[in-house]
């Protein structure tokens, strides 16, 4: 073609249309190769995919069938992972493969292949799954990500500073954080203790973590959110710690300060050489194919980059982790006072043991403790899931795991799964007593993972854990209230955050609840004084009150009597005789008794002056107290047997809890005056000394609770002893029982009448209720101030808006003169209509 146009037509022409065919031909080229190579792809790709469909079944793991490219992942995504786990080992057993894009995981929840994984070969399988995004400084110095011989380097000296000896070196900073924490407690008083848990607790954990970590920084969290640093630990706060702590380091290293720490303990390390390392810093490779390249002796320190990454490390795993753990077990506990009251129990008995000090020693006694944090650790797990990568093929019980294969325990699964945890949804901690414990394998558990690459800061987050609960519980208890979720569920993050806030109330009044509690008592024991007006015994009386039967209407009395000094409210119902069941109540509980039944005591007259009834209501404990020295002295003055008295029920209980607090505070606990229900059946009884009566309670002698509504218990409540006859009587509780001597109960101490320890702890007693008088009468007189200011600058704007609007009155008739139609204009109207609303 080409010598045929050279032969008719011009040279232009011919060079023309051959560049035209080269173009062509070019083209043509460019279409095979294209079509080639998506050929090729497409091929590589379906090949891949029969591959991955294949691959599970010649490893012997049942599973789903993979989608192209995205494998799984959709379920995953559309899920969650705790909802997938459940489902995907629901449908397919115990042990389960599937893909995450083209990344074949494998799950199981059986508890030998587990074992053998994390414990007996362990060697196969010492590295985590990394994602190239954590492959930044300074995240990629993390213990979490770091592999083989780095890891071992770094986990051995980690481990050197959680030993028991450094963990009890690090209780006092953990101490120190706890104390701080009464100060927030203090300001949930204006919220009616209305807490959202995650506020509180993870302040707390970030202020211990640093501090254990670095260096004590109180409230290092508010000092973080002012400067938006906490944000999930943006890039930016990265680099304000990581100049602090080289900082820190810098110091440490020059002897300039010594701290114990994290860090210093660390450095120490450093300084005192391997020889030191401790039994629990030997991590043993037995097998030799994966073990050769392991036989290098450990290094000695760590870089400043790699203290400082793990000291990051640390705020990251540390901090969210136990302050969501605490946020469970407060709901837990507020779900199920029942439980509650077992562990108030338990720490104060453990306390009374080890006069009231919360230490390490103290707080390991707490075993139900345990059971407590374990049961709510397997409800609520922080981390979901926890991986490991073959390092080797591998083999357990004819399933293969091929070598850099992901193998995973679904830990929310494994910890929900019904066979091992019957009813897993139930919070029941008994399910960690030995006795049921033993039962299962210890795998069958893993909060913290196990084996050699179990969580490193494990009993040091435990020992903070169950410091806090040690010292809130002493204290306070978690109640559930209108904001508080029935039901918990979780997000799709794999933290098990809950999809909305634990919010619950904590019980502020800060009268300790002695574990007082005896069968029977001497009727010397129910004499009370009268300047004691808020005694422990009312309190634990109106306990009781609340664990018994409450009358549907009553009116209660109160009556002095003149010999013992003693203070009783009887009830007016003619048809029940609850005459001692209100004895010794002061008016706090009376008030406490109108919140949770509804019915309005009232303290009224005696029989002699029944129609006497001078109601009163007070607004403040200090009127109350003077009041009743008023009573005593005119008993004194008058002679009289039953003088008319009238003391009805205090109308604010937020007062009344910060009195309450108040008279705490100066660690005030009165004589004990028990309440009781069938012990007298007359009023007479009372001048009876020493006759045995019974505790209130729902013992055999005691009236029926029929029509009395159940209330939700307070947590600092006991379980009443005659109901439950397994409950053992303490040791305090016995000796009240046994002794021959009249004794009294302060607080948590049980005191000999008449004996030099029992008159300094009443004058301290006295002393306390002065002091606190003397506050609330303090108090009530800046209040009356504020309220005289508040009035007088009332006054001035009133005048102010009286004159302004005398002013717009005469702009007003200035107007409508103005105005051609004589009228106001509509805008001004309004404006003026305005100014009247406001008025
Ligand atoms: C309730 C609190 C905590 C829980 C539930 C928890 C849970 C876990 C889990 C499940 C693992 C993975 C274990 C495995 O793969 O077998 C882990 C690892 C780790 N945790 Fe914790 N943790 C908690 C508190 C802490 C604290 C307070 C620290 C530091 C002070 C910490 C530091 C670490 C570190 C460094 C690792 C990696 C260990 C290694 O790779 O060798 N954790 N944690």
């Amino acid at each position: 073609m080409i010598i045929y146009s050279k032969a008719i037509l011009p040279d232009e022409l011919v060079d023309f249309s051959k560049d035209l065919w080269n173009k062509i031909f070019e083209r043509k080229n460019c279409f095979i190769l294209g079509g080639t190579i998506a050929s090729i792809i497409l091929l590589n790709f379906i090949n891949n995919w029969l591959k991955q469909k294949r691959l599970f079944k010649k490893l012997n793991i049942p599973g789903p069938s993979p989608l192209p490219f995205i494998g799984n992942l959709h379920n995953l995504v559309k899920q969650g992972f705790a909802d997938h786990d459940i489902n995907i080992m629901t449908k397919y057993g115990r042990t389960v493969g599937y893909f995450e894009g083209s990344t074949p995981v494998v799950l199981t929840t059986d508890v030998r292949f587990i074992k053998n994984v994390m414990i007996k070969d362990f060697n196969y399988f010492v590295n985590r799954r990394i994602f190239d995004s954590l492959l930044v400084e300074p995240l990629d110095k993390f213990m979490t990500i770091l592999r083989d011989e780095e890891w071992k380097n770094v986990r051995a000296i980690i481990t050197t500073a959680f030993t028991t000896g450094k963990l009890k070196s690090m209780f006092k900073h953990i101490h120190e954080c706890v104390e701080n924490l009464e100060e927030f407690l203090k300001n949930l008083e204006e919220k009616d203790g209305i807490l959202d848990t995650k506020d509180l607790f993870s302040c707390f954990t970030l202020d211990v973590i640093s501090s254990c970590c670095f260096v004590f920084f109180p409230k290092l969290s508010g000092f973080l959110s002012k400067k938006e640093l906490v944000e999930f630990f943006p890039i930016k706060s990265f680099r304000f710690f990581e100049e602090f702590i080289n900082t820190v380091i810098h110091r440490r290293k020059n002897k300039l300060e010594l701290r114990d720490d994290f860090i210093q303990n660390v450095l120490e390390h450093e300084e005192n050489g391997l020889e030191k390392n401790t039994q629990e810093t030997k991590i043993e490779y037995k097998d030799e194919k994966v073990n050769n390249k392991w036989n290098t002796p450990l290094k000695k320190t760590l870089t400043n980059k790699e203290i400082l990454s793990q000291s990051i490390l640390f705020l990251l795993a540390g901090y969210e982790t136990t302050a969501q753990t605490l946020s469970y077990i407060a709901y837990n506990l507020a779900m199920n006072p029942n439980y509650q009251d077992k562990l108030i129990q338990e720490v104060d008995d453990v306390l009374d043991r080890h006069d009231g000090k919360i230490n390490y020693e103290s707080i390991s006694e707490m075993r139900f403790m345990d059971n407590v944090i374990n049961e709510t650790l397997r409800m609520f797990p922080p981390a979901v899931r926890l991986d490991r990568v073959a390092s080797a093929d591998y083999e357990y019980n004819g399933i293969k795991i091929l070598k850099d294969m992901v193998w995973s325990v679904p830990i929310w699964a494994l910890h929900h799964d019904p066979e091992i945890y019957p009813e897993p949804d139930i919070f029941r901690p008994e399910r960690f007593d030995d006795k049921e414990k033993n039962l299962r394998e210890s795998v069958a558990f893993l909060p913290f993972g196990a084996g050699p690459r179990n969580c490193v800061g494990m009993r040091f987050a435990l020992l903070e854990i169950k410091t806090l609960l040690a010292s809130v519980l002493s204290k306070y208890s978690f109640e559930k209230c209108d904001k508080t979720p029935e039901k918990i569920q979780i997000d799709n993050s794999g933290f098990a955050r809950p999809t909305c806030p634990l919010i619950v109330k904590v019980n502020l009044s800060k009268i300790t609840f002695s574990n007082f509690n005896p069968q029977i008592f001497n009727t010397t024991d129910l004499a009370y004084n009268p300047t004691d007006t808020i005694s422990q015994a009312t309190f634990d009386a109106s306990c009781q009150l609340e664990n018994s039967f409450y009358p549907q209407s009553f009116k209660s009395t109160m009556i002095s009597n003149n010999n013992e000094d003693m203070f009783c409210l009887k009830s007016a119902n003619s048809d029940t005789d609850y005459t001692n069941l209100f004895r010794g109540l002061s008016t706090f509980e009376l008030d406490r008794l109108n919140s949770i039944t509804g019915v309005k005591a009232e303290i009224v007259g005696l029989e002699d002056q029944p129609n006497q009834m001078n109601e009163k209501t007070y607004t403040d404990l200090s009127d109350l107290v003077l009041e009743q020295q008023n009573i005593k002295s005119d008993i004194q003055d008058k002679n009289l047997k039953y003088p008319v008295q009238v003391n009805p029920i205090l109308t604010n209980s937020n007062i009344l809890n910060q009195q309450v607090l108040l008279i705490n505070d100066n660690s005030m606990s009165s004589e004990s005056s028990y309440a009781t229900s069938s012990g007298f059946s007359s009023m007479e009884n009372f001048n009876k000394p020493k006759a045995e009566i019974k505790r209130l309670g729902t013992n055999k002698n005691t009236p029926s609770q029929s029509g009395v509504t159940e209330k939700p218990k307070r947590g600092r409540k006991p379980t009443p002893l005659n109901q439950d006859p397994n409950v053992k009587l303490t040791k305090k509780q016995l000796l009240m029982k046994n002794s021959e001597k009249p004794v009294v109960c302060f607080g948590n101490k049980v005191v000999e009448k008449n004996t030099d320890e029992y008159t300094k702890r009443r004058e301290s007693n006295n002393e306390a209720v002065k002091k606190c008088r003397q506050k609330l009468l303090e108090k009530q007189k800046e209040r009356e101030d504020r309220m005289k200011k508040l009035q007088d600058e009332n006054k001035v704007l009133t005048n102010t808006v009286d004159k302004l609007s005398q002013e717009l009155n005469v702009l007003k008739n200035i107007i409508i003169q103005m105005s051609p139609d004589k009228k106001l204009p509509a805008q001004i109207t309004n404006m003026y209509m305005e100014v009247e609303h406001f008025k």
